[in-house]
């Protein structure tokens, strides 16, 4: 081999040597490069990384920042529209402010005006209260002179009274009381239907009691003017007052009837106007009339009853015996309410005589003993069981008799007691003596058994005594009333008929009573007659009138009133104690 070509080969050599060494190199270097290259890579996908999650937050940012944006676009607006609010509020505050500040001006200026007039009045009230207490003592002077003036007008008027009572006691004038019943349901009903057009006329209050003595009659009539007219009476009851009231008014009657009198009470009016009401209080067949001081509505004869089993309890020493009869006018037919026919049916038949003396009697005439009020009751209630009734156009429980309930009573008192105020009073006239002798040999009078006529009672011998024996009718008239009124036909027109007939005797007889006629027509009528001791006799008679208050029974109320100032103007003899009807000695 040539020197040149080993030169050249080894040239080569060196120089792949050294190639190769500088590819070594430069592989090194790539890998190094492609190391870095990969580690920049490696930098710039987390550049990358850094930079999508720089530009998600930069979005965020962005959004963020619109967000803040809008928000203080909004805030903005709102602190322009706040601010415009308090510009406003600051201007009316302002305004407020200003407005105050006027009212407080004002304010104290009419605080000063009032308080100046606040003052004024202060001082005038006192001024006025200063009056007022002067006025007040003045007033409470007033009063007292007022309470004084009314005290001696009472006490006066309780004199004119008495005195008055005694007057008519002593010119044995007939005592009319008038009571007006209030308006009740059946005034405003009527099956005529001409009333029933004109209801409201005749439903209106026409009678008025203008004080306790007088009864106001406004009379209207078609085609007459309109006038009024008083009534007179002892006295007068509204429609407000009381059974109570009413019996308060008869009690001293029952006194009386204990002193040694003789008494009548007796209701008079039209059908409907409340006699039995008054008399005995309501009742029906169902519902008897009870004896409890309870009820409120209780009349007259109930009331009478527990009276004077009060009285005679309060006075043991009288030995009272209490006899009770009652008798009904039926058609001028007198029934005796207690006996028994025959075929053992209550209700005979009597007749009224008059006696050798003039007194009326009724012979066989029914008299129970009672000894209580219970047991009167019990009579009275069994009576009115058998009493005719019939319902009529003006009410449904319509009496169509007279009752006469007669309450005999007998009891013993000292010789003397009577016989002094007799003396001094002159009326010792009439002496009933029963034999002493007969009462003495002890035997048994008749009078004991429930018999047909009141007796005497027992006496204690020891004693000087005398029995007296008194007389207490309570009489319920049936209504006097216009047919047309109370629209009844058949047997009910022949019962109107005996009852107005026998009511028109009952005023023939005070007619004849007033005018002191020789011949008093006592026997034109069973009712009469047998009321003939009580209504011309000497007995102390009360006649309860009873009236409606309405228009519709104007002309039976006048007529009421008008046989009431009658019966107040007839003077019968002065009522009479009774006297001795048995006496004795101690032995
Ligand atoms: N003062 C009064 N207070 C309340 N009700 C009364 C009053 N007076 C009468 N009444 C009532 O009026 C009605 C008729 O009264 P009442 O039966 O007493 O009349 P009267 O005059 O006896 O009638 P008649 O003669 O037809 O029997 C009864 O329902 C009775 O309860």
């Amino acid at each position: 081999m040539p020197a040149k070509a080993l030169n050249w080969s080894f040239i080569t050599n060196q120089r792949i040597q050294q190639l190769k060494s500088q590819v070594r190199a430069k592989e090194e270097r790539i890998v190094e490069l492609e190391t870095e290259n990969a580690v920049l890579h490696l930098k710039l996908a987390e550049c990358h990384g850094i930079i999508e999650r720089s530009n998600s937050k930069t979005m965020q940012f962005c959004s963020l920042y619109n967000e803040e944006q809008h928000l203080r676009r909004n805030t903005y607006s709102n602190l322009t529209q706040i601010y415009q609010i308090v510009q406003k509020f600051k201007q009316e505050l302002k305004d407020f402010q200003s407005f105050s500040y006027l009212l407080m001006r004002n304010f104290q200026h009419h605080y000063q005006d009032y308080l100046s007039q606040i003052v004024d009045a202060i001082q005038k009230a006192q001024i006025e209260n200063e009056n007022l207490q002067l006025l007040q003592a003045r007033a409470i002077d007033l009063e007292q002179s007022l309470q004084e003036i009314n005290g001696r007008y009472q006490v006066e008027k309780q004199k004119r009274k008495a005195l008055h009572n005694n007057l008519v006691e002593l010119r044995g004038n007939i005592r009319v009381h008038c009571r007006i019943r209030p308006l009740l349901p059946f005034d405003t009903e009527s099956g005529d239907l001409a009333f029933q057009n004109r209801l409201t006329s005749l439903s209106e209050k026409v009678v008025h009691s203008t004080d306790d003595e007088t009864v106001l009659v406004k009379c209207s009539r078609p085609g007459h003017p309109l006038f009024n007219k008083t009534f007179q009476f002892e006295r007068v009851y509204n429609p407000l007052e009381s059974q109570k009231i009413v019996f308060g008014d008869v009690c001293p009657l029952l006194t009386s009837l204990l002193d040694g009198y003789n008494v009548c009470i007796m209701t008079y009016g039209q059908t409907g106007s409340g006699k039995s009401y008054t008399m005995l209080g309501p009742h029906s067949e169902s519902d008897p009339i009870s004896s409890s001081e309870a009820d409120q509505e209780m009349g007259i004869i109930p009331r009478a009853a527990g009276e004077l089993f009060r009285l005679l309890s309060e006075n043991q020493t009288v030995n009272p015996r209490v006899e009770v009869s009652v008798v009904e006018i039926y058609n001028n037919e007198l029934f005796d309410l207690l006996a028994k026919d025959s075929s053992g049916i209550f209700g005979v038949k009597r007749d009224v005589i008059t006696t050798k003396e003039g007194k009326s009697n009724v012979p066989l005439l029914t008299y129970e003993l009672v000894e209580s009020p219970a047991e009167f009751m019990r009579l009275i209630n069994k009576s009115l069981q058998l009493r005719v009734k019939h319902p009529t156009l003006v009410h449904a429980d319509s009496s169509r008799s007279h009752l006469v309930v007669t309450i005999t009573l007998t009891i013993s008192v000292p010789f003397d007691s009577f016989a002094d105020q007799q003396s001094s009073q002159n009326l010792c006239k009439e002496i009933l003596c029963i034999t002493p002798q007969k009462v003495m040999k002890g035997e048994k009078p008749s009078f004991f058994s429930r018999g047909p006529s009141p007796a005497p009672i027992p006496l204690d011998l020891t004693e000087q005594q005398k029995q007296v024996q008194t007389k207490l009718q309570l009489v319920d008239l049936a209504g006097s009333e216009c047919v047309g009124m109370s629209g009844v036909t058949g047997t009910g027109l022949r019962e109107t008929s005996f009852i107005n007939r026998s009511l028109a005797a009952l005023a023939d007889v005070l007619g004849a009573l007033s005018e002191h006629r020789g011949h008093i027509p006592y026997r034109n009528s069973k009712l009469t007659h047998l009321l003939q001791d009580s209504i011309g006799g000497d007995a102390k008679l009360l006649v309860m009138l009873c009236v409606s208050p309405c228009q519709k029974y104007l002309a039976e109320t006048l007529q009421s009133l008008g046989f009431g100032s009658r019966a107040r103007q007839v003077q019968r003899v002065q009522a009479k104690r009774r006297n001795l009807l048995v006496s004795s000695k101690s032995k």
